[in-house]
């Protein structure tokens, strides 16, 4: 059985890496420069890295300059999200050398240009199924976008590679992932998913773990480890069997 992968997140929002509760605007609470943060994953441990412009999500601006810089000074593997919607900014990340890119609104609301980059793409596109209940949610998350199922159909048939799932009531809140959303998903994809939102602890990774013969391949941890729940040396060391 393979193990769980995991990928410590830095959120950036002017210039800063920042905790979100339900990845709502204001809400941040800032943990300093990205560069020290994604460095200190990296030097940690980490395969892999979660990297979120989340002003190129809310619309607010970007940090796009910053975020090129911190994906090009990594040694892992590197997933970038948040505003990535059309040519111009798809073209910009991809350039980055990170290994994929997670496009959520574009999903959503231009559906034949997100077909057309997984048909240019292939796996270095993920879809971002960001939901409240079974609600898809865009722009930041603050705009109701379609169901989650339908939409999980037809990005399948137009062979999207996988899904990085997130629960937007669970986002930031240390209260424990949905392991039943991300089991649902698993029953209606072959593709793999990552996980994303709400891990408090080790059991909880330990949870998600146990998901991997069911599809769940990766899980994204990021206030857990800025509020010190654990170590990421011990995550690691907790999904290694
Ligand atoms: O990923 C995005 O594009 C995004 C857009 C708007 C708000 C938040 C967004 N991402 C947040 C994350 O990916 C979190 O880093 C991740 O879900 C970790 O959550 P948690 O472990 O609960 O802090």
């Amino acid at each position: 059985m393979s193990k769980l992968e995991l990928l410590p997140a830095v959120d950036v929002r002017d210039g800063q890496a920042v905790r979100l509760v339900h990845g709502e605007s204001g809400s941040e609470t800032s943990y300093g420069d990205p560069r020290a943060a994604a460095l200190a994953w990296q030097q940690a441990g980490a395969q892999w890295l979660h990297l979120v412009d989340l002003d190129a999500a809310f619309g607010t601006g970007d940090n796009r300059r910053l975020i090129g810089e911190v994906a090009r000074s990594m040694d892992i593997r590197v997933e970038l999200s948040g505003g990535i919607r059309d040519d111009d900014t798809l073209a910009a990340a991809l350039a980055t050398g990170c290994t994929r890119v997670n496009l959520g609104t574009a999903a959503l609301e231009t559906p034949e240009w997100v077909a057309k980059a997984i048909a240019e793409h292939g796996d270095r596109i993920a879809v971002g199924l960001d939901v409240r209940g079974t609600t898809l949610r865009g722009r930041g998350w603050t705009r109701d976008g379609g169901d989650l199922y339908e939409t999980l159909a037809r990005l399948d048939s137009e062979g999207c590679a996988r899904y990085v799932v997130t629960d937007i009531a669970k986002d930031g809140t240390l209260q424990g992932p949905n392991l039943d959303l991300l089991r649902h998903v698993c029953a209606a994809t072959d593709r793999p998913v990552v996980a994303s939102g709400g891990v408090s602890s080790l059991d909880d990774l330990r949870a998600i773990a146990a998901l991997v013969p069911e599809g769940v391949e990766g899980a994204i941890v990021g206030k857990a480890l800025y509020a010190e729940a654990f170590t990421l040396e011990e995550a690691l060391e907790a999904v290694s069997r």
